[in-house]
């Protein structure tokens, strides 16, 4: 046994000596995990004897006695309630009830924009009230959402319980709520889902920390694979993502020789998710830091590139102007984003 120097709820440290040789290196992680939980190894090398620390989550855990790192615990909840989200806009359409309302030239807005919106704001607000939440829909939305939740879409255990058991680099472990501004997008791709389009139609949740994406979720809720209804990807730069039925095509064995004429942001990004386009041109101003925050994180943590039409990125504090004035050039991991830069005419 190696003798527990010091143990908080979700740490236990301990001594190790470099010197010896043993053959079962850490025990305690037979134990943890008797208990549900998700281990994360850490080694100091600067002591000497190696000081070591199991950092691990109960899996079990709801997320508010979670004791994982903020950034984890925001892109867990978006997850799940995007997911739920998802279930609205599918029972909206069911319904035949879509409540269109014109908000602008081209700018649409349904029942289903306006339900998704307010049960996303409702639940990460209550999960997360410092945070700053922008939605795509405003603050006004208040509409009744009796009759669009059931236990069986609103699940109490997350739906990709590993993202609490990630290791999350230092920088990104002191992060404070108040900090944090996440930007909803209910329903993108409103035009698509009228005229009955709704492969096009995704829910985006992007987490911005310092002004820039550091988390985000893609939910398609028309994907259907297995028997499950919707699809949920997740990103967070610098600590990793995960998808639910994701059949990627090899990037490296297409060239660009088409061009796709489809709608929604959401929708675009993920045909470069799933290495089915190579580039998302969008050379006007248009789509706003909503349609952008989620599919940003989510294909930086891939690998790939999301800038305005001169490379530059966005910014997504809460006091931004909402248009991408500079319109969007969004990249597949492997693609040469610069060769798009040049090539595309001003
Ligand atoms: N000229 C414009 N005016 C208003 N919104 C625009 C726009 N061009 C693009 N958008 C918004 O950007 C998103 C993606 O657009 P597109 O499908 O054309 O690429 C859509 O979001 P929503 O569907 O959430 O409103 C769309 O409304
Ligand atoms: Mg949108």
């Amino acid at each position: 046994m190696i003798p527990i120097t010091d143990f908080h709820p979700n740490f236990i440290q301990f001594n190790y000596s470099l010197e010896e040789s043993r053959s079962d290196p850490i025990p305690s992680i037979n134990i943890i995990t008797e208990l549900h939980a998700s281990v994360q190894i850490i080694f100091s090398s600067s002591a000497k004897p190696l000081f070591c620390g199991v950092r691990y989550y109960n899996t079990k855990m709801s997320l508010s006695e979670s004791t994982a790192p903020l950034l984890l615990r925001l892109v867990s909840e978006a997850c799940t309630t995007a997911n739920t989200a998802g279930s609205i806009v599918r029972k909206v359409l069911l319904s035949g009830e879509l409540g269109v309302v014109d908000k602008g030239v081209n700018d649409l807005q349904t029942k289903a924009d306006r339900c998704a919106q307010q049960y996303i704001v409702q639940r990460m607000k209550q999960s997360f009230p410092k945070a700053t939440i922008i939605g795509e829909e405003g603050e006004d939305v208040s509409e009744n959402l009796d009759g669009l939740l059931s236990p069986a879409t609103t699940p109490s255990e997350p739906l990709f319980p590993e993202i609490l058991t990630k290791a999350v680099p230092e920088k990104l472990l002191e992060i404070s709520e108040d900090n944090i501004v996440i930007w909803v997008d209910p329903l993108d791709g409103t035009q698509e889902f009228t005229k009955g389009l709704v492969g096009h139609v995704t829910t985006l949740i992007g987490i911005a920390f310092d002004g820039r994406p550091v988390g985000g979720v893609i939910h398609q809720p028309f994907y259907e694979a297995d028997g499950v209804k919707g699809r949920t990807m997740y990103g967070i730069p610098e600590v990793g993502h995960g998808v639910m039925h994701v059949s990627k095509q090899p990037w490296q064995h297409l060239q660009p020789d088409d061009v796709l004429r489809v709608g929604g942001a959401g929708h675009k990004a993920v045909l470069l998710i799933e290495g089915r386009a190579h580039a998302y041109v969008f050379a006007s101003p248009g789509c706003k830091k909503w349609d952008t925050c989620a599919p940003e994180a989510v294909l930086v943590s891939i690998g790939g590139v999301l800038t305005d039409m001169d490379g530059k990125p966005y910014r997504y504090s809460k006091d931004v102007q909402h248009v991408n004035e500079g319109g969007l050039l969004a990249t597949a991991p492997g693609v040469d984003h610069s060769w798009y830069l040049k090539s595309i005419p001003k």
